[in-house]
């Protein structure tokens, strides 16, 4: 069956690290999204879209097919694609802040490391056997790259590899199987990617809604609005120190002459180290509020 042109159709990962924050992302965008974690499609009961449940690997092929339109991937994962292709048919629209892990090469505890020249002549095993190779063509080093779909951690006690190239978020994995991260490959973390495909003029339309509503959602992530009180010599200090915040708002305060309201979004996290220094600086009546929703 051929899709639905109508809709666009957007490719997630079915289920696993970035399962849930790509399917609450899209809930945060409005999309009323009811599917079971079995289902393999998913209509979005108040957009027109239509979303499809993978494996992560699957995602760039059908992004740059065009069978999807737009897909949620790892760069780690689309990275290896691009690698293999003359022209991958995609573009990155957007960093999603969640997914965040590196590409590393580790070795067993008490391995020599003094940097990619100690990897001449060594195995390495991954899943990701394109980057591998390019980091060591970077480097001008020759070793051998052994492929293994997963369980890469197992390969040195194995007698495989002596290094592995794998993911690492926390260590844990890692430190679990006595190996030690000695080189960073790529550092990664969830994209939006779209295909380079043309699609007719309806389904741009709806998919600049969408890209509209998706960057609101990521830019009221980081932000947050301020508001406080001070007085009018201490404005052009107090402004300085606001995170990220272009052209406050500043409200003369009624019976108080001389005093005003400042009111700013600011696309920064505000500490509370920044909130220590803006009181120092004469504000008064600081209140940090998030924000639900923002169209720029
Ligand atoms: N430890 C981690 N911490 C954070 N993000 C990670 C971690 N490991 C992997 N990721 C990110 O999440 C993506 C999906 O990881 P996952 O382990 O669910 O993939 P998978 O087992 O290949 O799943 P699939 O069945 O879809 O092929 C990875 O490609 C990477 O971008
Ligand atoms: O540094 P850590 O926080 O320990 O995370 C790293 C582990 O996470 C990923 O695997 P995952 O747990 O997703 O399982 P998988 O190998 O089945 O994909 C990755 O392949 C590592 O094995
Ligand atoms: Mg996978």
């Amino acid at each position: 069956m051929l899709a639905d042109r109508s809709r666009l159709h957007i490719a997630l990962q079915k289920s696993g690290r970035l399962s849930d924050q790509s399917r609450d992302l899209l809930r945060e965008t409005g999309f009323r999204i009811q599917s079971g974690k079995n289902s393999l499609t998913a209509r979005v009961e108040n957009f027109p879209a239509e979303l499809m449940f993978v494996r992560d690997d699957d995602i760039p092929t059908f992004v740059s097919d065009g069978v999807c339109e737009f897909g949620i991937v790892g760069q780690n994962v689309l990275e290896e694609f691009a690698a293999g292709q003359e022209e991958p048919g995609y573009e990155v629209l957007a960093e999603l802040g969640f997914g965040r892990c590196s590409l590393r090469i580790a070795a067993p505890e008490g391995t020599a490391y003094d940097g990619p020249q100690s990897l001449a002549g060594a195995r390495i095993a991954t899943s990701y056997p394109l980057l591998t190779r390019a980091f060591l063509a970077r480097h001008g080093i020759k070793a051998s790259v052994v492929k293994m779909s997963g369980a890469v951690e197992l390969a040195p006690r194995l007698g495989i590899a002596g290094f592995i190239c794998d993911l690492v978020s926390t260590g844990a994995t890692l430190e679990a199987n006595n190996l030690r991260a000695v080189d960073t490959v790529l550092e990664s973390q969830a994209v939006l990617i779209r295909t380079t495909k043309p699609f007719d003029d309806a389904r741009a339309f709806i998919a600049e809604q969408m890209l509209s509503r998706i960057n609101g959602v990521l830019a009221t992530k980081g932000s947050k609005y301020i508001m406080l009180n001070a007085a009018g010599e201490n404005l052009r200090a107090i402004a300085a120190l606001l995170p990220g915040a272009d052209a406050p708002t500043v409200i003369p305060l009624r019976d108080r002459p001389g005093h005003f309201a400042v009111h700013a979004v600011c696309q920064e996290s505000v500490f509370w180290e920044t909130l220590e220094k803006l009181k120092g600086a004469g504000a008064s009546a600081i209140l940090v509020v998030p924000i639900e929703k923002m169209m720029l």
